[in-house]
């Protein structure tokens, strides 16, 4: 697989502080990662780090496979773009000036492509708005087409939606979306906000206490929340023949211990397990979504509900 991003045991001290911990993660070309992470677990340590503002006390990172450490990484980040913490934004000026500034600084010769920046971003009808009026998700916005002034490949979102009201956060969510599909640009975004993660997300990191946790992709995600009935039997052959004849899928677990996917009638499957002398000790639905796949990762119960039998 092609990695846009790798770290290798990427750590960062502030004093004795381990703000990043031996931290490895991999953000596959084409996706949109998702870095889930509460306050303080060091998202935007990270983030600052890969974009050059801070360096790594210890380990590596690569950036479409060149080192961090080497000079031509700097080639490589112009491939990226970022929206770290607050967007930057010139507030005295209209979406379009800061643009043109913009433009000017990365040193493009012309200002070519302004107009389609700005339409994509939904920010064409500011006419002579200053970024001052403008509303927190339409600054959002310019902050993004900002770092999408340099044609990146990659763009780096901090928090995107903090701060956002529903109205801001499904045009974030669109636009995000729409960039990844229409553009191809992967996309890493740090947040909290994990029912929002949950519509974008097609990777993610799990960050605690600047260490990743756990990395997987959406669809191993949904494997790991698959709704479930956990089922603890006197003996798992009989039930695997019931289980058999009423078409369920299942995974025996151990002699006495099996999961047993979708919709499952509890009384039928304890009535004919009955008439196969098979005891029911226990059933036990797991129903997990991604909070609660997140606090099971970082610490916390799982989200159960037990029928005693
Ligand atoms: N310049 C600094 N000096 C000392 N400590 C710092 C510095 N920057 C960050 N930290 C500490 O490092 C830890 C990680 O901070 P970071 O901002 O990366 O977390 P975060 O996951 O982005 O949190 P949030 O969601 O609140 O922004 C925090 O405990 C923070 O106090």
């Amino acid at each position: 697989m092609e990695y846009v991003l790798s770290t290798e045991n990427l750590s960062k001290k502030y004093g004795q502080y381990k703000a990043l911990d031996n931290l490895s993660m991999h953000v596959p070309k084409g996706a949109i990662y998702g870095l889930v992470g509460k306050n303080g677990a060091g998202k935007t340590t990270l983030i600052r780090v890969i974009c050059g503002l801070q360096k790594p006390t210890d380990g590596s990172y690569a950036i479409y496979g060149i080192s961090g450490a080497d000079r031509a990484v700097c080639q490589a980040r112009r491939r990226m773009g970022a929206v770290v913490e607050t967007p930057s934004v010139y507030l005295d000026m209209t979406a379009e000036d800061n643009l043109k500034q913009q433009y000017t600084i990365i040193g493009r010769p012309s200002f070519d492509g302004i107009r389609e920046l700005l339409r994509l971003v939904g920010l064409e009808n500011t006419g002579k708005k200053k970024a001052k009026n403008f509303s927190l998700g339409m600054r959002q916005r310019l902050g993004i087409a900002i770092a999408l002034a340099g044609n990146p490949d990659f763009l780096l979102l901090d928090e995107p939606v903090n701060g956002l009201d529903p109205q801001g956060i499904v045009e974030m969510r669109e636009l995000i979306l729409k960039l990844n599909r229409e553009r191809q640009i992967t996309v890493l975004i740090s947040s909290h906000i994990l029912d929002e993660l949950a519509r974008l997300a097609t990777h993610y990191g799990f960050i605690d206490n600047g260490h990743l946790v756990k990395e997987l992709s959406a669809q191993e995600l949904e494997r790991a929340c698959r709704k479930c009935i956990r089922t603890e039997v006197s003996d798992t052959r009989p039930l695997a023949h019931v289980l058999d004849k009423l078409q369920l899928e299942y995974a025996i677990l151990s002699d006495t211990q099996a999961e047993i996917y979708g919709e499952v009638g509890v009384t039928e499957l304890t009535l004919l397990l009955a008439e196969e002398n098979c005891s029911v000790r226990s059933m036990t639905e797991c129903d997990e979504n991604l909070e609660s796949y997140y606090i099971r990762l970082v610490g916390g119960g799982r989200n159960e509900q037990t029928f005693s039998c």
